[in-house]
């Protein structure tokens, strides 16, 4: 049956989510790639069921997800098996463009970066949504969260039509029902349990990132 939560193959689960995110982290603080790339797929699957608006936007991450996964999956696999090999890879091998398009148009450096900055939107309006009341209105706290991180790396168009298309996300009740977790004192406990994991992942990809000069590649 289609509900707004999708098909029972597609449902969405936080919980589901979360845990992709606990596998993200080996034990000496390098990202797995392949959990990454499967929180971002659990992602999907809800922005999925928010309705054609958002397709879009969903798009443009699958094509991502698609990118990453081609290395992943590609001759050259054993170098992405973590953010931190792809880098160093990626790097050794002048296979990122670093100041402006070139040979290299979709490095996963470069591609990773895209889904690493909506990872702090996310952690943003995550973190919203856990510290709301019953009367907040999600269109807000999305705009919120996404003028203070992805917006800053986005054209006025794509501004606009995100803009355009958080103004008919559903409310905060259906939204904390779409993450089938259970009441809403459950949900709040279980996004504060997310929160710290999302905020490693992103400070941990952040870092190497800086350290690499690479936050602003093109
Ligand atoms: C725990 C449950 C509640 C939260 C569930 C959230 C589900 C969100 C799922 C996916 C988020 C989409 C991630 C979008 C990645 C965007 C990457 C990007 O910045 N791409 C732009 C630049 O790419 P290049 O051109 O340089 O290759 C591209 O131009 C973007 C195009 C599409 C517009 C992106 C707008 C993003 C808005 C933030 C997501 C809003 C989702 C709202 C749903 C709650």
């Amino acid at each position: 049956m289609q509900t707004m939560a999708g098909s029972e193959d597609q449902k969405f689960s936080l919980q589901e989510v979360l845990d992709t995110f606990k596998l993200c982290l080996s034990e000496n603080k390098e990202v797995y790639l392949e959990q990454y790339v499967a929180g971002w797929r659990g992602l999907v699957k809800f922005l999925n069921s928010l309705g054609s608006v958002f397709g879009f936007i969903s798009k443009d991450a699958v094509g991502k997800i698609q990118i990453l996964v081609s290395y992943m999956k590609g001759e050259n696999a054993s170098h992405y098996a973590t953010v931190q090999s792809m880098v160093k890879y990626e790097l050794d091998n002048n296979l990122v463009d670093v100041n402006k398009k070139g040979s290299h148009p979709e490095s996963g450096c470069r591609t990773l970066l895209r889904l690493h900055r909506a990872l702090r939107w996310l952690e943003l309006f995550l973190d919203r949504l856990r510290t709301s009341t019953e009367d907040s209105k999600t269109s807000a706290l999305c705009a919120e969260a996404y003028n203070e991180s992805l917006a800053q790396h986005h054209p006025w168009m794509i501004r606009k039509a995100a803009g355009m298309a958080f103004l008919v996300l559903p409310g905060r009740q259906t939204f904390f029902e779409v993450m089938n977790v259970g009441p809403p004192e459950q949900v709040v406990a279980k996004l504060g349990e997310a929160l710290p994991l999302i905020s490693e992942v992103y400070q941990i990809t952040e870092d190497l990132y800086a350290q690499h000069n690479l936050l602003d590649l093109p």
